[in-house]
């Protein structure tokens, strides 16, 4: 339960999934002010069932399957390797962040990362052309626009541009509309979502059957979240800006996935006592006690959240390093599809 005034400092035990049980991870939570003479009185340890679902550990892990995967379709198939190339237009420092850490990922599976980083002012023709090389290219397996583009430039239209067989990022309309059917199945699923589920499966979470929340709407997370969620049987509400009773909502289900872009959005009281909590945001709060005058929330109030959830992703650490390990896993995914169809 969440405690409206808790005395002194509280400490709660999170139990990281992938690390033995025995040894939990102890989380130091903010001091809450005393308000009344009756609430100083009252000393109280919060103590969180939640265990943590460390998103980087399981990355790390998936990275070491996929080395291990990659050196045997090298020697299956003469030495060829998996490639993946990443176009990069302005100078963004968080896409530039992003682009080096999905080269130095593939560098330690074993797939040849291709780059190609235009300027802010590059033209659609011109980010048009670079695709239409990486479609052509038989080295390039999976090509990857890093978005957001710059606001000259049609998004959709670059994105519906990269072959099927090479999209990595699941983003094209013909992947998210085989996704949505029932009987078909994509060539790549996004790897946001993508990395949602494979955190729940690897957490033990069972999702057949169970109610699903998740909070946004957006093409690359909140939409195909909810379409891989029912497509495990779980009944899914998508929660967006214009819904009432999203608290309700989101406090019946069993399972929550944040995507909605707001920091701290989904306070502990929209979580019922044992769901399991996804939180995919990433939002920089002014933290003047911190080196970069910033720390890095998410979607949930974790804190409060944790009191209550089965399992909850932390943030950072939690979804966002499994993007880039799904990003790995289409690309070899990709890259086996036409080794295969080569042989
Ligand atoms: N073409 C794409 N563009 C973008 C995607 C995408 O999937 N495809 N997703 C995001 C950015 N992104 C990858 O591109 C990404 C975001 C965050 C992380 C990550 O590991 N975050 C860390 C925190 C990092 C920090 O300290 O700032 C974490 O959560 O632990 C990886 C990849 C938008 N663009």
């Amino acid at each position: 339960m969440a405690l409206a005034f808790a005395t002194a400092v509280s400490f709660k035990q999170v139990q990281p999934v992938s690390a033995p049980r025995a040894n939990p991870r102890v989380v130091l939570t903010a001091r809450r002010p005393q308000r009344t003479a009756a609430a100083r009185r009252v000393t109280m340890t919060i103590t969180s069932s939640a265990k943590l679902i460390d998103g980087k550990a399981i990355a790390e892990t998936i990275r070491q399957e996929l080395k291990a995967e990659v050196d045997e379709l090298k020697a299956k198939h003469g030495g060829k390797t998996p490639g993946l190339a990443v176009v990069l237009v302005g100078e963004r420092k968080d896409s530039q962040t992003y682009v080096r850490n999905k080269k130095k990922a593939c560098e330690e599976v074993g797939i040849a990362s291709f780059g190609t980083d235009l300027p802010e002012t590059a033209s659609e023709d011109e980010v048009l052309k670079v695709v239409a090389a990486y479609n052509a290219d038989p080295a390039v397996h999976g090509i990857l626009v890093q978005l957001p583009l710059p606001k000259h430039i049609n998004e959709q239209k670059v994105l519906d541009a990269i072959s099927i067989e090479k999209d990595v990022d699941g983003f094209h309309p013909l992947n998210i509309g085989a996704l949505a059917m029932r009987g078909r199945d994509p060539l790549f699923v996004p790897c946001t979502p993508k990395g949602c589920l494979e955190l729940l499966k690897r957490s033990g979470v069972q999702l057949a059957g169970k109610k699903a929340a998740v909070v946004g709407r957006s093409n690359i997370v909140g939409m195909p979240a909810a379409l891989l969620l029912q497509r495990e049987d779980a009944t899914v509400t998508v929660i967006h800006s214009r819904t009432p009773d999203a608290q309700k909502i989101c406090a019946e289900a069993d399972i929550i996935i944040a995507a909605c872009g707001r920091a701290e959005m989904v306070g502990g009281d929209w979580v019922k006592p044992g769901a399991a909590v996804i939180d995919v945001g990433i939002n920089a709060v002014d933290d003047p006690s911190a080196k970069r005058g910033y720390r890095l929330v998410g979607d949930v109030d974790f804190a409060a959240a944790s009191e209550r959830a089965s399992h909850i992703t932390p943030v950072p650490g939690g979804v966002g390093p499994m993007t880039i390990a799904m990003l790995l896993r289409n690309c070899v995914d990709g890259a086996t599809r036409t080794f295969a169809a080569q042989a």
